[in-house]
């Protein structure tokens, strides 16, 4: 199985890196416009294989498409990070321009391909990637639900104090800090709902924590994460080159379901071998319905910026 990541700063080396070590692609490859700097980071990664026991071939290459030909998955994480004090959406204007022509770049070469789409604002860039490349709706993902799922567990570890592998946590909705919806009602510690442990206050708390954790981190690091970024773009890509069929939240253009249509917004998905196989369509109660329209209507006006940046 091969694997393309197209953008290889610290995002998608951390993508290249993940896939790597979990051994579930016969070859990666990176590209980059930086000039040897794909090459760089392929070679970093590739002198670990001694020393991590993997056996995956990642290469590099600087904006040679012909070397991404037949990719099974396309992970775009080209485009600017966010720096403290700045929002996803205020990337939209230099990142709409090179995930558009990314994604048709990859697709001349790799017309079967499965595109997960990182770059932000995500969620538009994933209905950008979907309407330039006229692409059936499950072959294109956006990665977020699964990172932003991960922080809602880790903060929820971290008030319960105890392992964040026995919490299970979703978070639906865009992947903004004001969009996302992390399903408090429904997050349990082994089975039991979360809230016999933790007041309203503790929930509330931990569910705010959740939507700031990728500013969070980028107000720390000087730029934005790349660690759990890229073990969760690792996480969803073994779930289709394995045929998994796990149950993530991604990004997914909507047909109806959860009330919208012409939209990519985070829902629970399945995902296997053909990208999206089913949108799991759960009973929000009202408080969550309401809380999804509203985060539905600010991804939608940020699509709509799109017609600007691209004129
Ligand atoms: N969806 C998510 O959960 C997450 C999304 N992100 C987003 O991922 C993107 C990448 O973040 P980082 O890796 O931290 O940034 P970075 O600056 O470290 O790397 C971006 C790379 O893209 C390359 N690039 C730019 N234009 C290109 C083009 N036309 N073709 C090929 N490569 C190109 C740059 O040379 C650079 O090496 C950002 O937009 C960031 O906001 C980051 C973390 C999580
Ligand atoms: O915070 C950012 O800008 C990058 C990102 O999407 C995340 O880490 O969740």
């Amino acid at each position: 199985m091969k694997v393309t990541i197209v953008g290889a700063g610290n995002v998608g080396a951390s993508c290249a890196d993940s896939i790597s070590y979990r051994g579930i692609a016969s070859e990666v490859v990176l590209l980059d416009i930086r000039e040897g700097f794909a090459e760089g980071k392929a070679m970093d990664i590739m002198q670990c294989a001694t020393n991590t026991g993997f056996n995956t071939n990642v290469s590099g290459v600087t904006n040679d498409y012909s070397k991404t030909a037949n990719s099974d998955v396309v992970v775009i994480t080209s485009g600017i990070p966010r720096k403290p004090g700045m929002t996803r959406e205020e990337l939209i204007g230099i990142n709409a321009g090179i995930v558009k022509t990314v994604a048709e770049n990859v697709l001349a070469h790799s017309p079967n391909c499965i595109v997960v789409v990182v770059s932000n604002p995500m969620d538009t860039m994933t209905y950008l990637a979907l309407k330039a490349t006229g692409l059936p709706k499950n072959r294109i993902i956006g990665m977020g639900g699964a990172l932003d799922s991960s922080r809602f567990r880790y903060y929820l570890s971290k008030a319960l104090d105890k392992p964040s592998n026995d919490i299970s946590a979703m978070v639906i909705g865009g992947h903004g800090d004001t969009t996302m919806i992390p399903l408090t009602r429904l997050a349990a510690y082994n089975g039991i709902p979360v809230s016999e442990f933790l007041s309203q206050e503790e929930l509330e708390k931990v569910a705010a924590a959740t939507m700031v954790g990728g500013a969070t981190l980028t107000g720390l690091l000087g730029t934005s994460a790349w660690y759990a970024p890229g073990a969760s773009v690792a996480y969803l890509v073994d779930s289709i080159l394995n045929d998994q069929k796990k149950m993530i939240a991604c990004s997914v253009m909507l047909d109806g379901e959860y009330g919208q249509s012409d939209i990519c917004i985070g829902v629970p998905c399945i995902i296997g071998k053909n990208g999206i196989e089913q949108i799991v369509d759960i009973k929000l109660n009202d408080a969550e319905k309401a809380a999804f329209a509203k985060s539905a209507e600010a991804v939608r006006s940020m699509n709509a910026d799109l017609k600007t940046v691209l004129a």
